[in-house]
């Protein structure tokens, strides 16, 4: 039993259309029983981009390798007898349309070009196989692609190299409703899944297309709950540069029998083999979660209103969540959404996830009362519904959207100490001055993870090298990661040296070599250029 005073602050409580302030009391705070398929909070996977492309006519994405000093490898370039080659082993799949092509060759964030002439849309491990044993034969190099949501360029091809497609591989293998073991093929998206284990009663731990997301180590909004996928994942099949395929699909929460392999894959992105299958532990579903949008003063105030909820909300807490008034501003501006909450120079989403409705809510309660009343937080709302906790997770969740209706996008994404994450905010905004649209911060504050994007007219180079190395030198300097979750892809590559030793980044390279000696397994990205 949580003993705590009946709050006397006044919270907004987003309970039925428009606003209404009043006074909260425990028995307001607690709320209704979620059904099934909660998006809002029940369901893990709240870091999927669901929203759509910018704009029904964007302009023309320029070519990756005329925006940046790229050259080309020495792999074959695809014949005529290789598509008949490649229709013999997935007839029908074989894609060479330019206008089907033209959307796998470009990301999702219209940064990146590749100018592939052809897709392939295997159905299963066996297809992956011999696609791969032919292209390693053959010197051709592949772009294993998933959800193609990524954002690092890491998810299309530079040049012409072949797109391998893991769209078609859907199927669920099997779930075991007492262990939560759900294992299936790659191109499963999240969506499906996450609809799938809720009807029995578990979430999925991670975002968006799982294939895409374990080559990707993707983190997600609920890292902080559930923790990262390489210790979710407990099984992969991977199908290898020269066509073998790996079976290490086992589903056991404990194997401690030689070398971890998988976790050589999980993070990978797709330059070590192909992952064609997953098994994966699902948490059970939560029964009870409640989300708070709140307005903090200043970045002190957040990093104590984490503290106070670390402690008051403990085991219960999923989800901490912060953004900058810059960023409210453009979800504002872009998106029309309304702030729920005063103005304020940050934000702040704390999301619970439990077993009791009313033990849950009477803690959020007591810790909601304690930052209100000590000034930490200046105003808060709590939605009392499903449909408006998705609406409070939208501000968070959409800032990239927003963003990108800004104008070009610089994108960082950084682990640092917590108490210096937003310093690198302020100190860019000083050095970029008018240069910039905008210089925001936000991100998972829970995991230490600051996502600061630059918006700008348009792209430039003079501008990209005033960014970088800077942002990467500043954040080694703080012994940061300058990718926390998002990976290195083709942007980010030629930073790895920033946040690994040289010996790392060789035992990398030979690791490379060892599984794909012809280099054919998404080229340019991840590790550094060689000379
Ligand atoms: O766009 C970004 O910088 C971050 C995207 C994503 O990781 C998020 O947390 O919203
Ligand atoms: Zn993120």
């Amino acid at each position: 039993m949580v003993l705590c005073r009946v709050p006397r602050w006044s919270v907004r409580l987003w309970a039925s259309p428009g606003w209404w302030r009043t006074t909260c009391t425990l028995r307001a705070l607690v709320r209704p029983k979620r059904g099934p398929g909660c998006p809002g909070g029940a369901s893990g996977p709240l870091a999927c981009r669901t929203f759509s492309r910018v704009s029904s006519c964007p302009p023309e994405v320029m070519l990756t390798q005329e925006r940046y000093p790229v050259r080309r490898l020495p792999f074959s370039v695809v014949s005529e007898e290789d598509l008949a080659a490649f229709e013999c082993i997935v007839p029908g799949r074989v894609v060479t349309d330019p206008e089907v092509l033209e959307v796998s060759n470009v990301d999702w964030l219209r940064t990146a070009r590749g100018c592939s002439k052809v897709l392939l849309r295997p159905r299963t491990s066996e297809e992956v196989s011999r696609i791969l044993r032919y292209c390693h034969e053959r010197n051709l190099a592949v772009n294993p692609q998933g959800g193609n949501t990524g954002l690092v360029g890491g998810s299309v091809p530079v040049f012409d190299e072949i797109i391998l497609s893991t769209a078609l591989m859907n199927q669920v293998t099997s779930f075991n409703s007492v262990s939560g073991i759900l294992t299936c093929q790659a191109g499963c998206v999240l969506e499906g899944l996450s609809r799938y284990v809720q009807e029995r009663d578990f979430v999925m731990p991670g975002p968006c297309h799982i294939g895409g997301n374990v080559a990707t180590n993707a983190g997600g909004l609920r890292f902080l709950r559930y923790g990262s996928l390489r210790g979710t994942v407990l099984g992969l099949e991977v199908v290898l540069a020269d066509g073998t395929v790996l079976d290490c699909l086992t589903s056991l929460r404990k194997d401690n029998t030689g070398y971890d392999l998988k976790q050589l894959f999980i993070g990978s992105e797709g330059t070590l083999g192909v992952i064609t299958a997953v098994s994966i532990l699902c948490p059970p579903k939560p029964k009870a979660v409640n989300v708070a949008f709140l307005g903090c003063p200043g970045f002190a105030e957040v990093l104590q209103t984490f503290s106070t909820c670390r402690g008051m909300l403990g085991e219960i807490l999923s989800a901490f969540e912060f953004m900058d008034a810059e960023c409210m501003q453009l979800v504002q501006q872009h998106l029309h959404l309304a702030s729920p909450v005063q103005e304020s120079a940050f934000y702040l989403l704390v999301e619970t996830s439990g077993s009791s409705t009313g033990h849950d809510a009477e803690k959020l309660g007591c810790f909601l009362e304690q930052v209100l009343g000590s000034g930490l937080v200046t105003d808060g709302t709590v939605a009392t519904d499903e449909s408006k906790a998705q609406a409070l997770w939208a501000l968070r969740e959409r800032i990239t959207e927003a963003l990108s209706r800004d104008g070009y996008v610089y994108k960082y994404d950084v682990s640092l100490p917590v108490e210096r994450l937003y310093d690198l905010v302020t100190d860019l905004r000083a050095r970029l001055g008018s240069q910039a649209r905008h210089v925001v911060g936000y991100g998972h504050l829970g995991d230490g993870n600051l996502h600061l994007n630059v918006t700008v007219d348009a792209f430039s180079t003079t501008l990209l090298d005033t960014l970088e190395p800077y942002v990467y030198a500043w954040t080694a300097g703080q012994r940061g990661s300058i990718s926390a979750e998002h990976g290195l892809g083709f942007r980010k590559r030629d930073a790895l040296g920033y946040s690994k030793p040289p010996h790392a980044v060789q035992l990398m390279q030979h690791l490379k070599a060892l599984l794909d000696p012809k280099g054919i397994l998404n080229p340019y990205k991840m590790l550094p250029t060689q000379a």
